[in-house]
């Protein structure tokens, strides 16, 4: 039989700085071949290409990527400012709808970093545009200076809530972690249970509470040596496991049809 299929929610770039292209970071498809067990499959973020019924059509589950890209505040009330930096609309309205149909149907979705603020956003929650400045917070962004590396370093704690769904699954109620972002969640979503914290509060990890399926979502970068690092594998591994649940539902169902 062959592998469930895993969408990758990708990002709009440019090669050459004008040939107009979809992307999405290598770190992500091999996390997903070599950790999670399923195919990767980069999607382009553009409605104007398939609906969201034809989506969870073809894929059996989907990663919600990191971007650069903001969300755009109108879609949680806000106006845009300059501090909004820039956004992706088309990929918003593939992530916030394809979000809230995966939340009734139970399909798994992970999301990271900019997934993970979607995720907030589609549950109805808002976005600090720059937390940084607010009092007392830390600077979450990826160093300017050195390699690849020393961007992807673990540099913070994130306290999880004992007993909850984080730390059973890593074991503890306290990891290290990366962190690469400007923004971060302000007001939760109604639906949305935040289970870890950074030493500054600021929200790391949630999931969507009465939703059937695997909704963990992160503000780290766990597709960072997801192989290796006993944070990111188990994270990977578990959504892989919900993503072949849900095939095998669909193949069943197949069966008796
Ligand atoms: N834009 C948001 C989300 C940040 C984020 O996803 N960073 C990863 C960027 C990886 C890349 O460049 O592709 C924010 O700033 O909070």
């Amino acid at each position: 039989m062959t592998r469930p299929v895993i969408g990758i929610i990708g990002n709009r770039g440019l090669v050459g700085d004008r040939y107009p292209v979809h992307e999405g970071g290598q770190l992500n498809s091999q996390a997903i071949s070599e950790v999670s067990d399923c195919i990767p499959l980069l999607i382009p973020a553009d409605p104007a290409y398939f609906s969201i019924a034809e989506l969870c059509e073809v894929c059996d589950g989907f990663l919600l990527t990191g971007g650069r890209p903001n969300v755009h505040p109108s879609e949680y009330g806000e106006k845009a400012t300059e501090k909004h930096g820039t956004f992706d609309q088309a990929r918003d309205a593939i992530t916030l709808p394809l979000v809230r149909h995966c939340v009734q149907t139970g399909q798994p979705f992970f999301g990271i970093c900019r997934g993970f603020q979607e995720v907030n956003v589609a549950m109805g929650g808002t976005l600090h545009p720059e937390i940084r400045e607010l009092p007392g917070r830390m600077n979450h962004r990826m160093p300017p200076e050195g390699d690849l590396a020393h961007g992807f370093s673990n540099r913070h704690m994130v306290s999880l809530e004992p007993g909850g769904k984080f730390a059973r699954l890593f074991g503890a109620d306290e990891v290290e972690t990366n962190t690469l972002h400007g923004q971060g969640i302000c007001q939760p979503g109604e639906r949305i249970v935040v289970e870890g914290r950074a030493p500054d509060g600021t929200p790391e990890a949630i999931w969507v509470r009465g939703a059937r399926g695997f909704t963990l979502s992160v503000q780290w970068h766990p597709e960072w040596q997801a192989a290796q690092d006993p944070v990111s594998r188990p994270l990977f591994e578990a959504f892989g496991d919900a993503v072949r649940d849900w095939a095998a539902g669909k193949h069943r169902a197949a069966c008796v049809a």
